[in-house]
């Protein structure tokens, strides 16, 4: 049994919302949301370490990417960007950094009062930049050098759109493999069931397969299974599968044609990465509704938030933005129930296995071999990061008290939610288009106004009579739940139900025969691991767990 503390079934009602539900709020924020990503420096502009960081997990030389629209233009010409940013008036701040107190004097100091550095002469003095680049412990996310003055690159986000790159094959596919082995929690943490240990046990396989060079069959399926997980693991999972499909969003919406070269929207990308996929599309949803939340609950923190362009009255004209949104977000619907997860003392390496898994996938994005890509994916992570760091480590009530928000971690913030805003535009505009056959309708600009369905659905929410087949449910369903069929759905016929089992029973003989064929290769496989652990025994020198263990497929990984 699961040891979780929370019973996936208690927390429905509180953290279930409607795609319509979604959808308005989406229509709502957007164009606030476009207009501080696109009109604003200090959302525009971002600085991280693009190219200076090598992967920390593999050689990753094999796997770049040389195509041009792998590439991003950064800011050679640093007069572009608001003087208070640029690298010659962040090296001043190299002067206050030998007063930075030391990690002793900031325990003791009021925990979470921002880090502020007074700048030079020529920089008005009320106007403070932090510049603290080392990790918090409440971070979930490693920080990207923004105060290293020097070390990073500023790159404009708006001349750096998301979109198809060409990235693709081992590279990236080992990138994606590494992101989800990110959630095989290890057995330490108190859930322990039985079947996810072997889920555990069956990606550790694959991983040796990998490592022995077997390519292995790409069958199509999501990489990692929800099965028999606890709210907080299958949040981990939704978060990352959300971002991967909001990443494929893009890429379908912005598709380069190679012949023609032209850029246009890519159905047939769309119905292969997404319509077929709904459980990808419910991850984008999901996020939406996370991140909507995270930038609610920040609302009181922002009150009294710095924004430090140089020039005061952008600073004033920004703020007011970011606040409107903020209000905007928490005038919405209640979208995520942060307080529900990692409640149980019992859990509390849980949140600490959670938060550094987490940094894990911020490091691998120093793996991705194609620069824009690895540009979005650590905005992305950092964004994510962000909010998780709000949702789990601020108090909603208290501005000045909370850990500090790094402008890194802001700026990631809100281009995060712009991004997967963005996609739940081009998703709802995909899905008219092969519901309808009407292309047209992918040229529409700005959101689409709810349709009747959906409009009917958000009021049958308000009346409180949402039917539950219009319901996100964001929990887990054990498996009774996933036995059950809804009752509405149309019955099958006979012959259906006949070709049905059929195919069961053909995948499940072409199972067994697969793998009575892959057995010399695991059994090779086996072999050189032990090999491996004898040599490493006879050396002298640890030797490395044993990672295998056999994984019997459910019915729908057959
Ligand atoms: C961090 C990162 C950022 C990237 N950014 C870009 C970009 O900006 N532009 C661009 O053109 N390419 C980008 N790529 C590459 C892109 O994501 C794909 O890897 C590439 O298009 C090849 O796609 P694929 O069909 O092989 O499947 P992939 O998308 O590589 O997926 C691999 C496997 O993962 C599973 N899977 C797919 N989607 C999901 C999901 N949502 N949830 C769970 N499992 C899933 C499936 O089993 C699939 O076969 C990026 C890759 C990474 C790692």
């Amino acid at each position: 049994e699961s040891q979780c503390a929370i019973d996936p079934n208690s927390i429905v009602s509180d953290a279930c919302t409607s795609y319509s539900d979604l959808e308005r709020l989406h229509a709502q924020l957007e164009p606030a949301l476009d207009d501080l990503t696109q009109q604003t420096d200090f959302f525009a502009y971002y600085r991280l370490n693009l190219y200076n960081k090598a992967c920390p997990f593999w050689n990753d030389e094999n796997s770049m990417c040389g195509n041009r629209a792998c590439a991003v233009d950064t800011i050679e010409d640093e007069s572009a960007i608001p003087p208070i940013w640029r690298a010659e008036e962040l090296s001043k701040l190299e002067g206050a950094r030998a007063k930075h107190p030391g990690r002793a004097q900031r325990r003791e100091r009021p925990s979470n009062r921002p880090l502020q550095y007074q700048l030079g002469e020529n920089v008005d003095e009320s106007c403070v930049v932090e510049e603290d680049d080392e990790c918090d412990e409440r971070d979930y996310c490693i920080p990207d050098d923004e105060g290293a003055a020097g070390k990073g690159d500023y790159v404009s986000l708006v001349n750096n759109t998301e979109r198809y790159t060409g990235y693709s094959g081992m590279g990236a596919r080992q990138v994606w493999d590494a992101i989800y082995k990110e959630n095989c929690f290890s057995a330490k943490s108190p859930r322990g069931s039985l079947r996810s240990k072997t889920l555990q046990a069956a990606q550790n396989l694959k991983n040796v397969f990998q490592e022995y060079g077997r390519q292995h069959v790409d069958d199509g399926e999501d990489l990692y299974p929800l099965d028999d997980e606890c709210l907080e693991q299958r949040a981990f999972y939704r978060i990352v599968s959300g971002m991967h499909a909001s990443i494929s969003t893009h890429l379908c919406w912005e598709y380069f044609n190679q012949t023609t070269g032209t850029w246009f929207h890519n159905v047939d990308c769309y119905k292969e990465r997404l319509h077929t996929h709904p459980e990808r599309v419910s991850n984008i949803y999901f996020n939406y509704a996370l991140l909507t939340r995270a930038v609610a609950k920040a609302r009181k923190h922002l009150e009294s938030y710095t924004f430090c362009s140089g020039d005061p009255e952008q600073d004033f004209e920004t703020k007011q933005k970011v606040l409107a949104l903020a209000d905007k977000a928490a005038a919405g619907p209640h979208t995520f129930d942060e307080s529900v997860m990692f409640q149980d003392p019992g859990v509390m390496d849980l949140k600490e296995d959670f938060r550094n898994r987490f940094r894990n996938v911020s490091r691998l994005m120093d793996c991705v071999g194609c620069d824009k890509c690895r540009l979005w994916g650590k905005v992305q992570t950092a964004g994510y990061g962000a909010a998780l760091k709000i949702l789990f480590e601020f108090d909603e009530d208290k501005n000045g008290e909370n850990p500090h928000l790094r402008r890194t971690e802001l700026v990631a913030l809100v281009n995060t939610l712009a991004r997967v805003s963005h996609s739940v535009d081009a998703i709802q505009k995909f899905r008219v288009a092969v519901n309808t056959g009407d292309l047209s309708v992918l040229d529409v600009q700005g959101p689409l106004p709810v349709t009747g369905d959906s409009q009917a659905q958000a009021e049958a929410h308000e009346q409180g009579t949402t039917s539950a087949e219009d319901t996100l449910d964001f929990e887990f369903l054990d498996d009774d739940d996933l036995d059950e069929q809804p009752t509405s759905l149309p019955q099958r016929t006979f012959s259906e139900e006949f070709w049905m089992e059929w195919d069961l029973v053909w995948r499940t003989y072409r199972m067994v025969l697969r793998s009575w064929i892959e057995m010399p290769f695991k059994l090779f496989a086996i072999f050189v691991m032990e090999m491996n652990r004898l040599w490493n025994y006879w050396l002298g020198i640890p030797v490395p767990d044993r990672s295998w263990d056999f994984h019997f497929p459910s019915r729908d990984e057959l």
